[in-house]
């Protein structure tokens, strides 16, 4: 610690990349060094260390990853090891592994391709698991696919470290991540598969295909689809409404990607759980504009993902296919405009002169795409821009904005770390073969009620990163009674379904948080 705070001192003045690379080099060599006192320090210090070893910094270790890169961690299946891949998982050296984070590097955050440079991002959210959810760093996997990339400054970078070759396409494709999850599930049939930054047609693809045969998630459409779920049910309660009244907000949201599709889906299932009616009925209140502008039912190639919240031209007075974000918001006046456009500062000015004239009490502003410098706004022009007394949130954190006579703009860190430790966890502990739209609806719920009154009425959304192993318990708790009440889990080790049935409420949240793993050195002597 204090060669990171003298690191701090001492780098005053210079670019923050250079910095924030400092940070981050002190970190994973301690990491290497003494995995023990890694997981400790960040543990105790998470607020000030996620940003380093997760978004932002880790976008940037991303970037330059072959340049940084020392040692392996994790490991790496490429196209040329098809046929092998079931020795290779057979090889590894920890008898059990729980959680295992999987990308094949094609959509690291808003950065786009950035081939097997993108094991910096499944490493990260591991250490995410280990500091939130305490899963046993011995038994946690970062996993790169490395089928090629289509990044050419990558692959005439001599320092590379993946293969010189285009991206393998469809079935090609497929069979090397079928034959990967087929050896998974049969050296550990327990172990949950996170999918993470996955392009947005194999996110879908690979979800559809593998979620009721396998343990897995998807991140980007179903963590980050929960989060933001609780922060627009958040909002309905900052505007001093009844949560009921989430029906009537009129919601814009900017992407229509993985991320973005997989909120709507998640906002158009809770809007018509609550007005007890089918999903289509409820959909007039939900806009979806991607780089083509306005999605509506005339839009050629509509995707299949995005066709429920298409809208019908004919029914919204003078908004064409295609209309832009400032014309869909001066005619809407929105509650909420929430962006997962991977976009950096489409949210400019007018646009969030715009939001100011919205007809809400109290509009909502979600910048979630991720780094900082891809935020769709920062949070001082949000709050400069479209008035005091705003909700935001961004994906990546930035500073509470002073707003003058003592009054604070409070920024919320709107990422899907607060769900994906509690689902991975909840999963694994009710040993589950696969992973519900219930559970996942449960993670959400318990995020949202996480919340008190008092806070939500400043416009604080989601509590401090600081206390994330408690929520995590929470969030896992959630979602392993979930999976009870599905009649879905079959237990772990000595705990069995019967055991997990008659745990109430308080002996669930209990119980997960004893089988977190924390870290301190084990004695090399054993004393009797
Ligand atoms: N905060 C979080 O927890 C979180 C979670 C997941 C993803 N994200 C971020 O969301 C972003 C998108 O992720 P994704 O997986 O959905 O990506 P994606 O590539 O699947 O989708 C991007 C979408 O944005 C649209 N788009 C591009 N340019 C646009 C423009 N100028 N105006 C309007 N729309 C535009 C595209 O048409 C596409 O629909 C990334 O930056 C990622 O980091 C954040
Ligand atoms: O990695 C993050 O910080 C969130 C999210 O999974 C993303 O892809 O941006
Ligand atoms: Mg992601």
């Amino acid at each position: 610690m204090e060669s990171f705070r003298s690191l701090e001192k001492n780098t005053r003045g210079q670019p923050d990349s250079v910095v924030s690379l400092a940070k981050w080099r002190i970190l994973n060599r301690l990491h290497d060094r003494n995995e023990t006192l890694y997981y400790r320090v960040l543990i105790d210090n998470i607020k000030d260390f996620a940003p380093i070893i997760y978004t932002p910094t880790v976008g940037l270790v991303c970037q330059n990853y072959s340049g940084l890169f020392r040692r392996p961690r994790g490991m790496y299946f490429s196209a040329k090891d098809k046929g092998e891949m079931m020795s290779m998982i057979y090889n590894w050296p920890a008898e059990q592994v729980d959680m295992i984070v999987l990308t094949d590097g094609s959509r690291i955050l808003g950065l786009g391709d950035l081939g097997v440079q993108g094991i910096g991002i499944p490493i990260g959210k591991l250490d995410i698991y280990v500091a939130a959810a305490g899963i046993n760093p011995q038994r946690i996997l970062p996993v790169m696919l490395d089928v090629g990339t289509n990044n050419q400054r990558l692959l005439e970078d001599r320092l590379y470290l993946g293969l010189r070759q285009p991206r393998l396409e469809g079935e090609e494709y497929l069979s090397i991540v079928d034959e990967f999850m087929e050896a998974v599930h049969r050296r550990w049939p327990k172990a949950i598969v996170q999918f993470e930054d996955f392009q947005m047609k194999w996110a879908f693809e690979t979800l559809q295909r593998y979620r009721k045969r396998f343990c897995m998630f998807n991140d980007d459409i179903q963590g980050t689809a929960g989060v933001a779920l609780a922060g627009l049910l958040g909002t309905v309660r900052a505007q001093g409404r009844p949560l009921a009244d989430f029906l009537k907000q009129k919601i814009v949201v900017v992407g229509a990607g993985s991320a973005g599709l997989g909120v709507l889906t998640m906002a158009m299932q809770a809007a018509s759980r609550m007005a007890g009616v089918n999903g289509t009925a409820a959909n007039n209140q939900f806009y979806l504009i991607d780089k083509d502008g306005l999605v509506t039912k005339e839009r050629k190639n509509l995707d299949p993902a995005a066709a429920p919240f298409a809208k019908d031209p004919a029914g919204i007075d003078g908004l064409r296919e295609g209309a832009s974000l400032i014309e869909v918001l001066k005619k809407v006046k929105p509650d909420v405009l929430l962006g997962l456009s991977g976009v950096g500062g489409i949210f400019n000015e007018e646009v969030l002169k715009a939001m100011k004239e919205s007809t809400s009490n109290r509009p909502a502003i979600f910048a979630m795409s991720n780094p900082t410098k891809n935020a769709e706004c920062t949070a001082a022009d949000a709050f400069k821009y479209a008035g005091d007394n705003i909700v935001f949130a961004s994906g990546s954190p930035f500073e509470n904005v002073n707003l003058g006579n003592g009054k604070v703009g409070y920024v919320n860190q709107a990422n899907n770390m607060y769900l994906f430790p509690g689902i991975g966890l909840g999963a694994l502990l009710s040993g589950a073969r696969f992973i519900t739209d219930g559970m996942l609806q449960a993670a959400a719920e318990c995020l949202a009620s996480y919340i008190t009154d008092e806070d939500i009425q400043k416009g604080i959304l989601y509590p401090s990163t600081d206390s994330i192993r408690h929520i995590t318990a929470e969030v896992g708790a959630a979602v392993l009674r979930a999976a009870v009440a599905e009649d879905l889990a079959e237990g772990l080790g000595e705990v069995g379904p019967k055991e997990l049935v008659h745990m109430s409420k308080e002996e669930t949240v209990e119980y997960v948080t004893s089988n977190m793993w924390f870290p301190i050195y084990s004695p090399l002597v054993h004393e009797k």
